[in-house]
């Protein structure tokens, strides 16, 4: 389990975050939802201790983040954010097995078993027949699902992602995150297709200028007026059986102008 408690985060003067509080449960999905600059990757980034809040915490399994030991961290929460290529030497094959490394003690060697979890990892993103190339000469989705791979390869209780279906086809957005519910950890995902958290998280929390606008299960928080009044975008759900869609009205130019 990942808790916010009243987590307030400025870069500069104006805080990117104030008074965050949010639960993240195991076995459910939860995803971070809000218009541009609102927070969402701050606040993944002081869910996974890459940034320490200013004022209030985060628990990781009811233990205050500041006091976890950086090695239990690396264990328990795979991390999956947008990387710059710094380790772009590496082979897939050797960037997954990465995940495995903070599982092993010191000088360990990845043994069998980590060679095969990082092979399974490569499977399931469909990315196994890709293991022998290097990073640097994959497209930006295939690159994606190598470092998915990597976090899944990590066997971490606890996962976050952010904006894990970028660069993705379609078919291997609906594939990353169906994968994601079938997992049972805690995951936190930082989604922008509000369709897609529709589909595939069990909560959101939706953000609006650094602050909480809503937080509770998915037929909660997209509620058309809300979204409408967070995005400034007509919005209209349509409720089939237990799933639901959001239709979103164009823009027409008098409006764009005025907006
Ligand atoms: N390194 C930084 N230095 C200063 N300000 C920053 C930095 N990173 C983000 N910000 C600011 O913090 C606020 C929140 O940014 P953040 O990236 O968390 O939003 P976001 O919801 O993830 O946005 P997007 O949907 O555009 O990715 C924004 O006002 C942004 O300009």
């Amino acid at each position: 389990m990942i808790e916010a408690r009243g987590v307030t985060f400025a870069y500069t003067q104006e805080p990117a975050l104030t008074e965050v509080d949010l639960v993240a449960r195991p076995g459910r999905v939860l995803g971070l939802i809000g218009p541009n600059g609102s927070g969402k990757s701050t606040l993944l980034r002081c869910l996974h201790g890459g940034l320490a809040p200013d004022a209030g915490q985060v628990l990781l399994d009811g233990r205050p983040l500041s006091e976890v030991p950086a090695a239990t961290m690396a264990q328990e929460i795979g991390v999956v954010v947008q990387e710059s290529g710094g380790e772009s030497t590496l082979t897939v094959a050797e960037m997954v097995l990465l995940g495995r490394t903070v599982r092993l003690g010191g000088f360990q060697s990845p043994g069998e078993a980590d060679h095969a979890a990082a092979r399974a990892a490569l499977r399931q993103v469909g990315a196994l027949p890709m293991a022998r190339r290097g990073l640097d000469e994959l497209s930006g989705g295939e690159r994606q699902r190598v470092l998915i791979a990597r976090a899944l390869a990590q066997e971490a209780d606890h996962l976050l992602l952010d904006e894990p279906t970028n660069h993705l086809d379609i078919r291997y957005q609906h594939e990353v995150l169906s994968l994601l519910r079938t997992f049972g950890r805690t995951t936190v995902v930082v989604l922008h297709d509000l369709n897609l958290a529709a589909a595939y998280c069990d909560d959101l929390v939706l953000l609006e200028r650094g602050r909480v606008a809503a937080h509770g299960p998915v037929e909660d928080v997209l509620d058309p007026d809300l979204l409408q009044q967070v995005y400034g975008i007509g919005v209209e759900r349509v409720d089939r059986g237990r799933s639901l869609h959001l239709l979103f009205t164009p823009l027409q130019p008098a409006e764009e102008e005025s907006a």
